[in-house]
């Protein structure tokens, strides 16, 4: 844990649903006092012991120090005037809100003392996501990466197209992969093995390949060569998944339309 980490906050979460939650659970897990959070939301009910939880965003309180917004991105129009009127110049508001950009959240917020976007990613709540950040929080930064480097690899985007591609590979990605594994388990069916066995597999398998892939200074690319002996089953397999780049063209396919529908939600709440 950073020796900052500790004394970050108070942190206000305004929702906190799937990905709100994920990461909130991964701070308190990594030592985050409960004490410094609060959770507003309409159910009321706390997510966690000791973590304060109220249904509406508190009024005449001290502004937060780090307020994150966690809404349905279609939401923020519900929650932007509470927000606006209970946040100060020392206020760093964090919006996860995929395809709501910086100006459209920095016009909404004008009174914060920094703005910023993060796109994180649901294995945040195992301290291995990937969170993508872009703003300008000047004297802040180091603040905002304490809090963020907890979740797993923080990135920072050079502008915010480059944003919206990262959140096309790391924010979505995580879904893409929950069909990859999904698809060979399927495979693994049709092959004649039972179905529950094969999704062991396929899940341990994914799991067990990608720590391989982490962890090692090689590319992916001879990781695979690896597996594949000369003449062996692998190749075969192989020759397939590359005819015609046919995974990679699939793969472009689909990080494109993520991306592009980024845009749209983009133009749309502009
Ligand atoms: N799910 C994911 O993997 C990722 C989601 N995001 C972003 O995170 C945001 C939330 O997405 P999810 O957590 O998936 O959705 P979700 O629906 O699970 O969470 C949204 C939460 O907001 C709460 N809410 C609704 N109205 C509210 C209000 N007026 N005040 C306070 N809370 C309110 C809901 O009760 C719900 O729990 C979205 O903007 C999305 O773009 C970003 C990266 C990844
Ligand atoms: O699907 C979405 O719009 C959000 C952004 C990244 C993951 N979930």
């Amino acid at each position: 844990m950073d020796a900052e980490f500790s004394d970050l906050g108070p942190i206000w979460l305004v929702g906190c649903g799937n990905m709100a939650g994920a990461m909130l659970k991964r701070w308190l897990d990594a030592g985050l006092p409960p004490e410094r959070v609060t959770v507003i939301r309409p159910s009321g009910v706390s997510p966690a012991k000791g973590v304060r939880t109220v249904r509406q965003v508190p009024r005449g309180e001290a502004p937060p120090r780090v307020l994150l917004l966690g809404v349905k991105p279609q939401k923020l129009g519900e929650v932007a005037d509470s927000v606006a009127a209970a946040i100060g110049g020392e206020t760093m508001l964090v919006s996860i809100l995929a395809g709501v950009e910086l100006a459209t959240l920095s016009a909404r917020f004008s009174k914060a003392g920094a703005v910023v976007r993060a796109m994180p990613n649901t294995p945040v709540a195992l301290g291995r996501g990937v969170v993508a950040l872009y703003g300008e929080v000047g004297s802040r930064k180091k603040e905002l990466e304490a809090l963020m480097r907890p979740l797993g690899l923080v990135e920072w985007a050079a502008n915010e197209e480059q944003f919206g591609q990262m959140a096309a590979l790391a924010g979505c990605g995580p879904a893409f992969l929950f069909r990859f594994i999904d698809a060979v388990a399927a495979a693994g069916t049709a092959l004649g093995l039972p179905a529950d066995q094969a999704l062991r597999l396929a899940t341990a398998m994914v799991d067990g390949a990608a720590g391989l892939a982490a962890g090692s200074d090689e590319s992916p690319a001879v990781l695979a060569d690896r597996v594949a002996s000369p003449g062996g089953m692998t190749r075969k397999g192989l020759d397939v998944l590359d005819d015609g780049a046919a995974l990679r063209d699939l793969l472009t396919r689909t990080l494109a339309a993520a991306d592009r529908r980024g845009r749209e939600m983009a133009a749309e709440t502009r």
